[in-house]
Parts: structure tokens; sequence; C-alpha cells
């Protein structure tokens, strides 16, 4: 359960407005304007203004939806994000009232205090009943998914995930060794290891120990499938931050890791070197990569929209258009081109995506895909998930899958084989 933020807290909310600012005006993503905010901010203000932040990302359409009814005109951009801010703590975050009103009105430059203190005040009296009767699932999503996922999903499937979109994302756990299950974990059916959200992955029993890292039930599935082999040689392709590298490794598989970031890339070798985890990491475009040899098999995980993130990753919600869904599979389909061809007769190709868009999944396997035979996943090939295999033999999760435990991200695989010879 998510603690209020600290109620004297001026750089709290200066931060989220901040945090805030970047995302809707600037159309930076979430983590790169955390990353952003002063080292000099507390880890508590950090915490509560990223809390603040995600919290009106999550929920934008409710809450403008409530403070509609208080406002004459259309605030400037400052303002309406302040007043988006007061209404999340208000309305979700169970602030005390004058702590919200008080600190928002604070952070706003000074000729626009009035303004927002006395709207606050208001949806400060009407409280979270405010929120009642909205069709938050609707009001939350913005259009263009919403009628993407009722084309691919139905009626029933878009509002099953919006409303899975709801309510932030628990901690899974994948593990290796002699790791323990956490006090208060639970096992869940598909090997992870599920920790309620909010939960710090670094004071969990196992994490300096490198037994444990920080990966979605459903981000742990595409290497379940691709069921890795000691001493297979296998290229992870699109690579950092490694998770899947990590799962590759701890099987036993001599891993190549391509990553194109170079930041990402160090990402990745501190990650492997905490859970003390071998693989080579080499840093290029895997358009483009040609080594001297090639592998049994071949996992890309391939740059998407990450629309199957949202629950954990509000800001792509606000970030992503239609037209990116195009660029995205674009991309895919050259990378799919280049990874076919690093694969020896026989080798295999799991794709995967975490994107909730047919065109990202689903489209990409039906094409002919750089001349490899489909390999369908049986429909057993997840006993803990039966759900998840599709009629067509592949992997699609959805956030509202396993909903009474916590869902999960949203993520496609396909199987395919280089034909012998
Ligand atoms: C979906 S994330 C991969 C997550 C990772 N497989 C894991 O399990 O932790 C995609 C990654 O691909 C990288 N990337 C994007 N385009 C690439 C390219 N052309 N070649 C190599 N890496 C690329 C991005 O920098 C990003 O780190």
């Amino acid at each position: 359960m998510s603690r209020a933020p600290n109620a004297s807290g001026l750089p709290t909310r200066r931060a989220a407005l901040a945090l805030l600012d970047a995302v809707l005006e600037r159309r930076r993503p979430l983590e790169e304007a955390l990353e952003a905010l002063p080292p000099s901010l507390e880890a508590r203000d950090r915490a509560a203004a990223h809390r603040i932040a995600a919290a009106v990302l999550r929920r934008m359409g409710s809450l403008d939806a409530v403070l509609e009814a208080f406002l004459t005109r259309n605030p400037p951009p400052v303002v309406r994000t302040a007043l988006r801010m007061g209404a999340a703590e208000l309305l979700l975050l169970e602030t005390p009232p004058h702590a919200a009103v008080a600190s928002t009105v604070g952070a706003v430059p000074r000729p626009f205090a009035g303004l927002v203190n006395a709207v606050l005040r208001k949806v400060a009296a009407a409280g979270p009943a405010a929120l009642e009767g909205l069709d938050a699932a609707r009001l939350d999503t913005p259009p263009w998914l919403w009628s993407a996922w009722h084309t691919a999903y139905g009626a029933a499937g878009a509002r099953a995930i919006a409303e899975a979109h709801g309510a932030p994302a628990p901690l899974d756990l994948s593990h290796q060794g002699a790791a323990a299950l956490p006090e208060g974990a639970v096992a869940l059916p598909t090997g992870s290891w599920r920790m309620p959200a909010g939960t710090r992955i670094t004071e969990l029993p196992g994490f300096a120990e490198g037994l444990i890292w920080a990966q979605d039930a459903a981000a742990a599935l595409p290497v379940r499938l691709l069921d890795p082999k000691p001493g297979e040689q296998i290229a992870d392709l699109c690579a950092a931050p490694g998770g899947k590298t990590a799962q590759l490794a701890a099987a036993g598989a001599q891993v190549v890791a391509v990553e194109r970031d170079p930041r990402r890339a160090a990402r990745l070798r501190e990650n492997l070197a905490r859970l003390q985890l071998t693989a080579e990491v080499v840093e290029a475009d895997a358009a483009a990569w040609r080594p001297d040899s090639l592998f049994d098999a071949v996992l890309l995980d391939a740059p998407c929209t990450a629309t199957g993130t949202i629950r954990r990753h509000p800001d792509v919600a606000h970030l992503k258009r239609a037209k990116d869904v195009a660029s995205a599979a674009d991309l895919q389909r050259r990378l799919i081109a280049a990874a076919a061809a690093l694969l020896k007769p026989g080798g295999r190709l799991v794709f995967a995506t975490c994107s909730l868009q047919w065109e990202e999944g689903e489209a990409q396997a039906e094409r002919e895909l750089a001349g490899l035979a489909p390999r369908p996943f049986p429909a057993d090939a997840l006993p803990g998930l039966p759900g998840a295999i599709t009629p067509e033999g592949h992997l699609r999760t959805r956030p509202d899958l396993m909903a009474e435990a916590g869902g999960m991200d949203g993520f496609f695989a396909a199987r395919f084989e280089r034909r012998p010879g």
C-alpha cells in the first residue's frame, strides 16, 4: 500500500510538476524524467513525486472529468498539471486535504495560486465520491488505443485491458540457484514469484546475493518457451536491461547479448555482474550485426510501442501515437530478417514484443517470416497458464490475464525454425 507523500512537501510537488511537464509537454519517458531530477532531492521526495506523477498519468481522463466541473475556462498547462496532481492526491492517494492543497498551491506560479486553491478546495469537498459513476476505463484510455484493442480483442477484451490498467503492477521476480521465496511472495504457476506493488527489490533477501531479478511474469515466458539447453549457442537480440539474457545464461546457454544503446548495454553488464552470470555483450545494431558463426537459437525481444506495459509505465499511454505502431512494426520486420540470417539450419527463433497491438504481434507472425517455418507452441506449452497460448500456437498475454492474482504485462511471442539445408 502506498504511503501518503511528505506533508510539508513543496519539493515533492515541484518534482512531480517537473515529471509531468516532461511527459505531457516535452514527450519524454517518465524514467528519463526521474533520472533528470536534481540529485539533491531526497529519496523520499523523489518516490513521492513519482507516485503522484504515476497516479496522474494512470487516471488522467478521470481526473480531468472531475476538474472540468470546477473550471470555467481552459487553464495554462502548468495550472492544469498542478490541478491534476492535487486532484490525484485528494481522490486517489489519500493525502490529507490540507497538505495536498497547500503544497500544490505553493508549487504553481504565484498568479495562479488563488485559482488552484479555489478549485482544489472544491475537489477536496467533493471527495473520492466525485469519481463514482465515471467510466474510468474509457476515460483513462487514449481513444486510438481503445479502438485498436476493440478491434483486436472485442468490446469486453478492450474494457478488461483498460480496467487492468487502473492499478499499479505487482513486483514479479525471476530467480536462480538457492533463492528462497521471500516472505509475503506468491509463487505463480508460471514459475515467477510475486510481491505486492511498491515492494523494493533491493530490500529483499537474495537481491544482494544476485539470486533474484525484477521481471514481469509475462516477460519471463518467451525464454521459457524458447527452452534453452545447457551449452547451446544463443543470440539475445535487443537485450538490455537483460532480464531475458539472465534467464538464458542461468539455463546454461552460451549467450551473446546484442544491444545498440551504450548506456543500456552498460546496465546490462552491471545486471549480469550482480547476478554472477556470464554473457558476451556486443554493442551493435542487431539489424546490421554479422557475427562469424551461426546460432542454435535466437531470441528477438524487439523494440515496440510497449503498450503491454502501461500498468507499469503509465506514461506509455500518453507518449505513443497510432503512427508509432506502424514504424515499430517496420523496424521489427527488419530485425526479424536479420535474426533469421543468424540461425543454423534447424535453429529456432522466438520473436517477442511487449505490445498489445496486433501489428506488432499476431500480424508479424501471420506473414511469411523471412523464409522461416512456423513452429507453433503446443497448447500445453505453459501448464500454469493454459489461456496464454492462442489457437494459432502463439503466446498472447494481456494485463487482465490472471487478473485475480494481479494480472501480467501484455506480451506476444511466436516461434519459427530455419528450414534444414
Ligand atoms: C524491449 S527492450 C528489451 C528488453 C530485454 N530483452 C530484457 O528482457 O530485459 C528493447 C531493447 O532493444 C534495444 N534496441 C532497439 N533497437 C535495437 C537495435 N536495432 N539493435 C539492438 N538493440 C536495439 C533498446 O535499446 C532496448 O534496450
